[in-house]
């Protein structure tokens, strides 16, 4: 079982990594879209579908493109934001939190949507980071097929390393919707997870971070 107790923090960046085979970029992005594009056409020919009509003609094109360049385009490091930090020369020192950051993201078991909000907050250790950098890393760590568990960790983790900082605090609210659109059909139920780290492992500061966010 791992514990912050008994693994270091690179132990735990790796445990936390998206599985990636050490071939993953082997292939470029314009091959990648060529296989997804064949497989997919595969997909739709096994249902049944005719790929002859003009609607669904395009549609594994689209959906290879969609994969590589969109939903899935956090799986390559080389699209990892780059976060610039800027002097804090006013001293701010208290914690910024930013709430509500939209999260799309997709579940790993069956590739469909998690949908739902981030609540980020941070305490300056004397650097400030521009606010759309927040939400940048919420989206890259988002795209990728996802855990929620695995999600609000990464977040957690870019966050430090972004603001060289441990005082760092992540939520997720997320719709899953494997568990709504199919199988046990509950639309209403959501997941909430969380990651505290540094100073907001301190029962005040975390209680200030919770008065903040309205649940
Ligand atoms: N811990 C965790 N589980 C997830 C997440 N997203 C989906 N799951 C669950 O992953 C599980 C996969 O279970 P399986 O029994 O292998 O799959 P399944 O037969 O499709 O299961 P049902 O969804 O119950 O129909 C399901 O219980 C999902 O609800 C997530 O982010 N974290
Ligand atoms: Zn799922």
């Amino acid at each position: 079982m791992l514990t912050e107790d008994t693994i270091t923090e690179n132990e735990r960046s790796i445990a936390f990594d998206t599985p990636l085979r050490t071939d993953a970029f082997e292939l470029d992005d314009d091959a990648k879209m060529k296989l997804i594009e064949h497989h997919f056409a595969g997909i739709m020919q096994a249902l049944g579908l005719d790929l002859a009509d003009d609607s669904l003609r395009d549609t594994p094109r689209r959906v290879a493109k969609m994969y590589v360049k969109e939903i899935f385009s956090g799986l390559d490091p080389a699209n990892k934001p780059v976060p610039a930090l800027f002097k804090n020369p006013f001293q701010y020192g208290q914690m910024l939190v930013e709430r509500n950051i939209a999260v799309f993201s997709n579940c790993e078991h069956h590739f469909v949507p998690i949908t739902g909000k981030a609540h980020v907050a941070y305490i300056s250790n004397g650097q400030v980071i521009g606010l759309s950098k927040l939400n940048r890393i919420v989206q890259y760590c988002s795209q990728s097929p996802q855990l929620q568990e695995r999600l609000t960790i990464q977040i957690a983790m870019m966050l430090k390393e972004a603001l060289e900082t441990d005082d760092v605090a992540v939520i997720i609210d997320a719709h899953h919707h494997c568990v709504s659109s199919r199988g046990v059909k509950d639309t209403d139920s959501m997941t909430l997870t969380a990651e505290y780290s540094g100073k907001f492992l301190e029962p005040e500061t975390k209680k200030e971070f919770l008065s903040y966010i309205n649940l």
